[in-house]
């Protein structure tokens, strides 16, 4: 790691999942540009952030990070932003009642349009292609010209993003976010779920809650936490031209903030400990997120945390396990153990999807909602025998009712893939798998209360 930190040091480091640019000229140009353009979130939030998360490292509440694999140029409308925002809000008040603790929304949207893929080429039939690497690379469309890098997909992902951000502002500060609403929609879920009695309780007890605060005088027109919701963005940082690009340096600390989003987080497959992606990140002051997957080790996880959290601050490092549902028991303390012994204070979440995708018969990408409520379970059970507190949970999902993962009280089966499989890259939960987990968590949290 070189000391000191600029913006540009990682360009010493190795660093994997780029692009191969086909024009240099062309993407100094759009990095020029790009640095040029207003932030498009703001350091002032990004400390707001950082304050939540210290809550959450502490125990005193619990990160929800949800969103698509991919976001695409393709669905861009009002309609698909405001589901995705609702799904999670919905999920974040089920999961309120479940933990007893505030939830911290964040989801992962406006700027995760990059993706690091497991081999660079994709064949179908005799034809051998670069992959897919999200829409601020190239094309999904399975063609030679889609195929190719094109640098100013970096200043499509910066406008699509601040424009996807203004409308989510607007959203979360215009009423929209009525918690009496949000109910209003879960209960409409219930009542239509094939396990919906399974969830009345739950949901009762939340309208109970609601029905009380009007009595005693607490309603949306007094009381703005009612009506209005912080929700934060975050995308994994892979294109570092594009990372360094968003990076101001804030005037009223002299810090660096990268200011593409709240939250930014490194993948499984770039946090390799003298790699590009870590040397880039330990430098902005943002809440930092590491996938960790079965390969990480204890002595991986200790020199990420020297690394990205030299001075041990509470919520600005977040470990997200991602081992696999039978996978968990296995890797998971070890881990654990050793940032325990160590004295390091990590947020620890679990992401439940990546380590539990699998090919159906069909050719179909996808994941068993029974496998991801699994992974769930077994990392609550295990930071119960740890004495550790599980800080969050990290999703896939889309508010549309799309079918690209199976399982789920509407039991989407593999026959049902086809019908409306529209993920350019991994499969999501849709919006009743994902209010399922939501019910389902809130159900195992109540049992480990008991
Ligand atoms: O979203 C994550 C990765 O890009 C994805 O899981 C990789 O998928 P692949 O193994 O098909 O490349
Ligand atoms: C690429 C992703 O995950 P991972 O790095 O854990 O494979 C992702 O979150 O989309
Ligand atoms: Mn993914």
């Amino acid at each position: 790691m070189s000391n000191p930190w600029q913006p540009d040091s990682w360009r010493k480091f190795n660093a994997l999942q780029q692009p191969e640019w086909p024009n240099q000229d062309e993407l100094q140009q759009v990095c020029k540009n790009l640095s040029s353009y207003p932030p498009l979130v703001f350091a002032g939030e990004v400390r707001s952030l950082s304050g939540h998360l210290k809550r959450v490292a502490n125990g005193k509440a619990f990160l929800l990070q949800g969103g698509d694999c991919a976001e695409s140029f393709g669905e861009f409308n009002a309609n698909a932003i405001r589901d995705k925002l609702k799904i999670l809000l919905q999920m974040a008040v089920i999961l309120t009642y479940g933990g007893g603790r505030p939830i911290v929304k964040v989801g992962r949207i406006a700027g995760q349009f990059a993706k690091p893929r497991s081999s660079p080429t994709e064949t179908q039939g005799d034809q051998t292609l670069p992959s897919f690497r999200g829409e601020m690379v190239n094309d999904p469309d399975f063609s030679e010209s889609s195929r190719n890098p094109e640098p100013n997909r970096l200043e499509r992902v910066y406008f699509q993003s601040a424009s996807t951000l203004n409308l989510l502002r607007a959203f979360t500060s215009g009423g929209f976010a009525d918690l009496h609403s949000l109910n209003n929609w879960t209960r409409d879920f219930v009542s239509n779920s094939p396990q919906g009695k399974r969830y009345a309780e739950i949901a009762d007890k939340l309208t109970d809650a609601l029905k009380f605060m009007d009595t005693v005088g607490i309603n949306s027109t007094n009381t703005p936490v009612l009506h209005e919701v912080e929700y934060f963005t975050s995308h994994e940082a892979l294109i570092l031209d594009y990372e360094q690009a968003l990076t101001r340096e804030d005037s009223l600390t002299n810090e660096y903030y990268c200011c593409s989003a709240h939250m930014l987080w490194i993948g499984e497959r770039t946090r390799q400990l003298d790699g590009a992606h870590v040397e880039f990140l330990r430098g902005v002051k943002n809440p930092i997120g590491v996938k960790l997957g079965p390969s990480a080790t204890a002595e991986d996880a200790l020199r990420l945390c020297d690394a990205l959290n030299p001075q041990n601050i509470p919520g600005r490092l977040t470990f997200i396990t991602r081992f696999g549902h039978n996978k968990v028991e296995e890797n998971l303390p070890k881990l654990i153990r050793s940032i325990k012994q160590a004295g390091r204070s990590v947020i620890w979440s679990c992401d439940p999807m990546h380590g539990n995708t699998f090919t159906a018969s069909s050719g179909y990408k996808t994941r068993n909602v029974d496998h991801v409520m699994s992974e769930i379970r077994s990392f609550f059970a295990v930071h119960k025998a740890e004495g550790t507190c599980p800080g969050g949970v990290h999703f896939e999902l889309t508010g549309d009712a799309v079918t690209e993962c199976v399982g789920g009280s509407h039991q989407v089966t593999e026959a049902h893939l086809p019908e409306r499989y529209e993920t350019t890259c991994d499969p999501r939960l849709n919006a009743t798998q994902s209010l399922d987990i939501a019910f389902l968590i809130t159900e195992t949290l109540q049992d480990f209360k008991k």
